[in-house]
């Protein structure tokens, strides 16, 4: 399996680092250049202006001796020079030009007379050399020349030890530049490496995420182009996840998407990429895979999940639904792919979860159904082509009619009757449901006040609750009003809610239901037994009767098993004080077992299919007449 990020080119912040550090050499290089020459010409004029002065001092010690051309004084006042080292050779001549004295270090060439410009500059400065010289000034005017040659070589020397100096300060700032900018350039490394990182895996598994996904797949489709193959894409959603999170809260939800995404790479081969996508979503791209192939994944894919997983000592069981599209069949670009998985995908969870489906253009025509369904839907309330139908609910120890379910029904004057199992998840989906819902709740109520207003005495009344309606703020207030608009005691107000709706947001769920049951309105789960079907569970909310799904009533008595649930179902809602209501009764051997395992109440085609409301009243008025 092919996880990690391709490598890359050179990076440009590499190049940056070099640049910058010849850019700060090259500085600091015109830096150490300049102070070696500031330096150069400092010595250099520190020398001349010393031995101007030494020049001087001499020029005016020897006035006395040029008047008197003494050359003995003349000499020793030269020597008085010989005491700084950088003089090779000096001598003191008349104004004509005749040398009165001179001196001259070991192997020197002797001073000649100076040239007139030199006496006039006072100095030159040759290579290894300076020349100097000096008029000497008598009472009335000058009277003669003092010259002196003195070597460099001490300032060179000088000069050379300030350079070497200037130059290691220099190269050492370099040195520490270079140790600043590589330590700088790893922690930048590294706080890219981890922004990377951020940015392309999702930290709750370590596996790539949504942004790496677009990548990874448009790399794949744009491999194929060049050199043919498909490329699979499988969408897999963790079924139930929520319930897991909302039961045993965040922390075992992450642990079990961590172990579950272990799971699925463990099986997949080096070369196909996993993803997580989304909450609980995964893609997997297979490449070059034939058709086949894909459906071979994800049933490998289904069996990695399917043993139940042991976290934080829960064992917690999880399906996925997997939804499989094939590039360049199923979809001309990333987004078409995709789009078709995931039409998939919602296609095997509406299958019923744990399973897998494979994209066919099929699908798209029922998600074009679903549209026109969704449309017809959106006008079905105001053009007044919903009504409501009643199932009775007979108890089991008299055959009394002790309530009634309303169920929606919906009449399109071109798409005829269409079925609740239909059109209810596509109300859901699209959140109609809780207009719809709420008009279900106020027409039912209406109608048991209608019926009670007919003389037809008090009925209760049982609708459904659907997962978008318990989470609308606004449903309680809805069916408070409802109630109290009909003169309705709130006892007379069932809600139903299934299992499954119950458990997705348990917390929220148990507040809401506390609140309705302060209303006084009484509650029922609904399908008992195909959902989490926890007793435990059901302990923590306010209920006060469980329905058994008719999938269990359908094969009693006979089938064993269905037997077992059953009756377990019915002993353990009286051990918690519930009324139990079994569904889908439609023979007389299914009563008989009911009664006889303690049910209280039944529903189901044997005593009555769902009716509208006229139908009813004559029920009602039978039931008038058996109490008189
Ligand atoms: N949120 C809402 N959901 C609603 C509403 N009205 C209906 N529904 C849900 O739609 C599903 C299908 O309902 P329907 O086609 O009305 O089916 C109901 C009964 O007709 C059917 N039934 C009753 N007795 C029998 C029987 O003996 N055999 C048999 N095969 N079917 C029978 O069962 C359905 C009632 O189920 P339940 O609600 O679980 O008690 C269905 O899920 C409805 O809940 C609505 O207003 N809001």
């Amino acid at each position: 399996m092919n996880n990690h990020s391709s490598p890359r080119a050179p990076r440009l912040d590499r190049v940056m680092t070099v640049a910058n550090l010849a850019s700060a050499g090259a500085a600091l290089l015109f830096a150490s250049v300049l102070l070696i020459l500031l330096q150069f010409l400092s010595l250099r004029s520190a020398m001349v202006e010393d031995m101007r002065v030494q020049m001087r001092i001499i020029g005016d010690n020897s006035t006395a001796a040029l008047m008197f051309h003494d050359r003995q004084a003349s000499k020793e006042t030269l020597e008085a020079l010989s005491a700084s080292p950088n003089v090779s050779a000096a001598g003191i001549f008349t104004l004509s030009g005749a040398p009165l004295a001179s001196f001259a270090r070991d192997g020197a060439e002797p001073v000649a007379m100076p040239a007139a410009w030199l006496i006039q500059d006072g100095y030159r400065f040759g290579w290894r050399e300076l020349e100097l010289a000096h008029r000497i000034i008598g009472n009335d005017g000058p009277i003669g020349v003092v010259a002196v040659r003195a070597s460099l070589a001490q300032l060179h020397a000088r000069l050379l030890g300030h350079a070497g100096l200037t130059l290691s300060i220099a190269l050492s700032a370099m040195a520490l530049a270079y140790l600043v900018v590589s330590r700088m350039r790893r922690v930048v490394k590294t706080a890219e490496a981890h922004l990377d990182y951020l940015a392309h895996i999702d930290p709750v598994t370590g596996l790539p995420n949504r942004h790496a996904f677009n990548g990874r797949l448009e790399t794949a489709l744009r491999s194929i182009d060049l050199n043919g193959g498909s490329v699979g894409l499988l969408l897999l959603d963790l079924d139930n996840f929520k319930i897991v999170n909302d039961t045993l809260g965040h922390q075992t939800g992450d642990d079990l998407l961590k172990a579950a995404a272990r799971r699925l790479m463990e099986i997949l081969r080096s070369g196909d990429v996993i993803c997580r996508i989304g909450g609980d979503e995964f893609a997997i791209i297979i490449d070059a895979m034939h058709a086949a192939h894909g459906d071979a994944v994800a049933e490998k894919l289904l069996n990695a999940l399917a043993t139940p997983f042991e976290i934080d000592g829960h064992e917690i069981y999880v399906s996925g639904s997997i939804g499989i599209s094939t590039y360049p069949e199923d979809g001309a670009d990333m987004a078409a792919l995709t789009r078709n998985a995931d039409t998939a995908m919602y296609q095997a969870k509406g299958k019923g979860k744990n399973t897998f489906e494979r994209f066919h253009p099929d699908l798209n025509q029922r998600a074009q159904k679903r549209m026109t369904l969704e449309t017809n839907l959106r006008k079905a309330l105001d053009r007044g082509e919903l009504t409501l139908h009643y199932q009775p609910q007979v108890s089991l120890r008299d055959g009394r009619l002790v309530g009634l379910e309303a169920l929606l029904r919906w009449r399109h004057p071109e798409l005829g009757l269409v079925s609740p199992a239909e059109f209810i998840p596509v109300a859901e989906e699209s959140g109609l449901i809780v207009p719809i819902g709420r008009w279900v709740v106020h027409t039912a109520c209406r109608q048991v006040a209608a019926w009670r207003d007919a003389g037809l005495g008090d009925v209760h009344v049982c609708v459904n609750l659907s997962p978008r309606q318990a989470r609308d703020p606004h449903m309680l207030h809805d069916t408070v009003m409802a109630l109290r608009e009909a003169g309705m005691r709130p006892q007379q107000l069932e809600l139903e809610i299934t299992e499954t709706v119950l458990m997705e947001n348990v917390h929220a769920n148990v507040e809401l239901l506390h609140r309705l049951q302060r209303e006084g309105i009484r509650l029922s789960i609904d399908d008992f037994g195909t959902g989490y079907s926890s007793m435990a569970y059901l302990k923590r909310f306010p209920i006060d009767q469980v329905k058994i799904d008719r999938t269990f009533v359908r094969d009693i008595p006979g089938d064993g098993d269905d037997e077992a649930i059953t009756t377990a179902i019915i002993a353990m809602a009286h051990s918690l004080g519930l009324t139990v209501v079994a569904e889908g009764v439609e023979t007389e051997a299914q009563l008989r077992f009911l009664r006889e395992a303690g049910c209280d109440t039944m529903q189901g085609y044997y005593f009555a299919e769902p009716r509208p409301a006229d139908a009813i009243a004559v029920l009602l008025r039978e039931r008038l007449a058996e109490r008189e």
